[in-house]
């Protein structure tokens, strides 16, 4: 049997790196990839705010993540070598690994540190798996064409493997219309919010789980859900799309009469981002809808996310994840990981 180390760069050790490192350290990967190679996982490099330290021989991930969890910095880290603040410094330092994570905060400007890292590591001639969705999006092109694989199943849903899934039934009918709840936060701060608590409240609540992004605005105006769309879109419809196509409103607006009122009348608002066919191309929207009650996204509970897909011959898929924490997304980066690597 094939046996192989994989070196690993850790970019984010926040609630994804954080459950990441720990999977690693409870052995959930198994060992195996998909293709029968034995694996195992070694954490040579991690970066956070405060920089990045390296260890050829492997940082144990359990005190790493128990560390960051207490709020330490990972500069802090006893037993480490610090090697600049990114991994472009890490590289230029000499510290080798085979594959980078991108776990860090997105930038939808400029993609920031998590674009520039995912450049430097390509440029190495390195594979990336990205939990950041900000690269993927301003770099679409870029990312997926010629070059060191970059794989993204934790971008578009969590554990839910939404674009393979829609790859799959997509190779032999057409899509008519696209309706994904990827935004976790928001399906479940408009439920907390139906069940009574203030929207400060909910989105505290939603915080303290791990789902929600650093800056919560970005859930809650729509711009994590409008990610995703384009995500989806350019991977499964070929729509080439990008953020400014994406006639977004986020779900600030939507108060708990309106949210009552809808149930009265045989309805649920859930946040849905859409795609329907426009002609040429493909319109895209993200936006709280009145879905029917037996809409198979209205009879979601407050902790899942999915996505149905209408098509000409292969009928309505539907799919749901039930993720109340970061773990099922950490659990698709390590997904990515092993079939990256093995
Ligand atoms: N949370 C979730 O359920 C999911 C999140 N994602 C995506 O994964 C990414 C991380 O999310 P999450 O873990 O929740 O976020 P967190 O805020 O919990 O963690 C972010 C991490 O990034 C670090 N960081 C900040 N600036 C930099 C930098 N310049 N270089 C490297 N690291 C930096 C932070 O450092 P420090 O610890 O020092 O503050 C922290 O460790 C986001 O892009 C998010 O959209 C994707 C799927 C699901
Ligand atoms: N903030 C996101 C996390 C995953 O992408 C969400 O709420 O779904």
């Amino acid at each position: 049997m094939t046996r192989k180390t994989v070196r690993l760069a850790l970019s984010g050790l926040g609630a994804i790196g954080g459950s990441l490192l720990r999977l690693i350290a409870d052995g959930a990967q198994g060992t195996y990839s998909p293709r029968g190679t034995a694996l195992d996982l070694r954490v040579v490099a991690a970066v956070d705010s405060s920089g990045a330290i390296a260890d050829a021989a492997g940082i144990d991930p359990a005190p790493l993540a128990a560390h960051k969890a207490a709020g330490g910095r990972a500069v802090d880290l006893p037993g480490v070598t610090v090697a600049g603040r990114t991994v472009a410094d890490l590289l230029a330092a000499g510290v080798e690994f085979d594959l980078l994570v991108e776990a860090g905060p997105g930038d939808l400007e400029t993609g920031g540190a998590g674009l520039a890292a995912v450049r430097a590591a390509r440029a190495a001639g390195l594979p990336v798996v990205l939990a950041a969705k900000a690269p993927l999006v301003l770099a679409w092109d870029e990312l997926t064409g010629p070059g060191p694989a970059v794989a993204y199943s934790a971008c578009v849903g969590g554990a839910l493997p939404t674009v393979t899934l829609l790859r799959a039934t997509l190779t032999s009918a057409r899509a008519s219309k696209i309706e994904a709840a990827l935004n976790g936060t928001s399906v479940y701060v408009l439920s907390l919010i139906e069940d009574g608590l203030s929207p400060a409240d909910a989105v505290a609540r939603a915080q303290a789980t791990g789902i929600a992004e650093p800056d919560p605005s970005f859930d809650l105006d729509g711009w994590d859900a409008a990610c995703k769309l384009v995500i989806l879109a350019n991977a499964t419809l070929g729509a080439h799309a990008r953020l400014t196509d994406v006639d977004r409103t986020g779900i600030t607006d939507v108060t708990r009469d309106d949210l009552l009122r809808a149930r009265a009348t045989g309805h649920r608002i859930v946040p849905v981002g859409t795609a329907v066919p426009n002609g040429t191309g493909w319109r895209l929207t993200v936006a709280p809808v009145a879905l029917p009650a037996d809409h198979p996204l209205a009879r979601m509970d407050p902790e899942e996310m999915g996505v149905v897909v209408h098509t000409d011959v292969a009928g309505r898929l539907c799919a749901t994840t039930r993720e109340p924490d970061a773990v099922p997304s950490a659990a698709a980066v390590l997904r990515d990981i092993l079939t990256t690597a093995g």
